[in-house]
């Protein structure tokens, strides 16, 4: 269970979260909406200690707040940042093994390479090439899967249908599932709410660094109210 209670979040003098409360349970798959500029990216960044917060952040009773990302990462929680990341000299292989949990796969670990080529056959067929060479869509399937071979217990992915043809969007919903099959929480942040409503158990909407509304997707979907105040344009 991940326990974020009153979390503050400052970029220097900036002060952009506002007291942040949620909860997510394992296996659950959370979605957090919001505009741009609402707060969503800086949540999931305060949580994996690449932005200065305060309050409280617990991960199975622990609390994270103060730790380095690495420590964080150890703990269980994986990351998928927005901007692809990527060794872009290294084949999609090589990127793949370097997320590994311990050389050589683990029993017991989720993820196994050829799991990430079942799920993504088209990292498979370009295993031997150079990421950097890859598409965005490709470099950012790559990212997810790096992170997975880190087994995390839950993983929170910023905007992964940004920039997709619908068609890939459909592939994502797909592989969502996938990852709560295998009992891996998620943390989703996006603007679409398609794909939202379509797998989310729950629906948070943040607003000015605050969480504005909490519910299911029938919940949100039945409000037309809180869409047009805190999520469309
Ligand atoms: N590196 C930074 N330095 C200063 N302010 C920042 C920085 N990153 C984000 N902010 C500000 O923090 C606030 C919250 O931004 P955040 O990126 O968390 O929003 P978001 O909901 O994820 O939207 P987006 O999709 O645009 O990232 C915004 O006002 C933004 O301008």
């Amino acid at each position: 269970m991940l326990e974020i209670d009153n979390l503050h979040a400052y970029y220097g003098k900036s002060h952009v979260l506002h007291g942040v409360t949620m909860r997510i349970a394992p296996g659950e798959i959370v979605a957090l909406l919001g505009r741009n500029g609402s707060g969503r990216s800086t949540t999931v960044k305060a949580v994996m200690g690449l932005v200065e917060g305060s309050g409280s952040v617990r991960w199975g009773g622990r609390e994270l707040l103060g730790l380095k990302a690495h420590q964080i990462a150890h703990h269980g929680l994986g990351y998928v940042p927005e901007s692809r990341d990527i060794f872009p000299r290294l084949t999609v292989h090589q990127n793949l093994l370097l997320g590994q949990k311990k050389a050589g796969g683990t029993p017991g670990v989720r993820w196994q390479l050829d799991d990430m080529y079942a799920m993504f056959p088209r990292l498979k067929e370009r295993q031997h090439t150079e990421a950097g060479v890859l598409s965005g869509g490709e470099q950012q399937m790559l990212t997810l899967c790096r992170t997975l071979m880190g087994d995390p217990d839950l993983i929170m992915i910023d905007e992964p249908t940004e920039g997709l043809a619908p068609k890939i969007v459909e592939l994502v919903a797909d592989y969502l599932r996938e990852l709560q099959r295998r009992g891996v929480a998620v943390l989703l942040v996006e603007q679409k709410l398609t794909i939202a409503l379509e797998v989310s158990q729950r629906c948070l909407l943040m607003g000015h660094g605050c969480i504005v509304f909490e519910g299911t997707p029938a919940e949100l979907r039945a409000n037309a109210g809180v869409r047009r105040e805190w999520l469309e344009v």
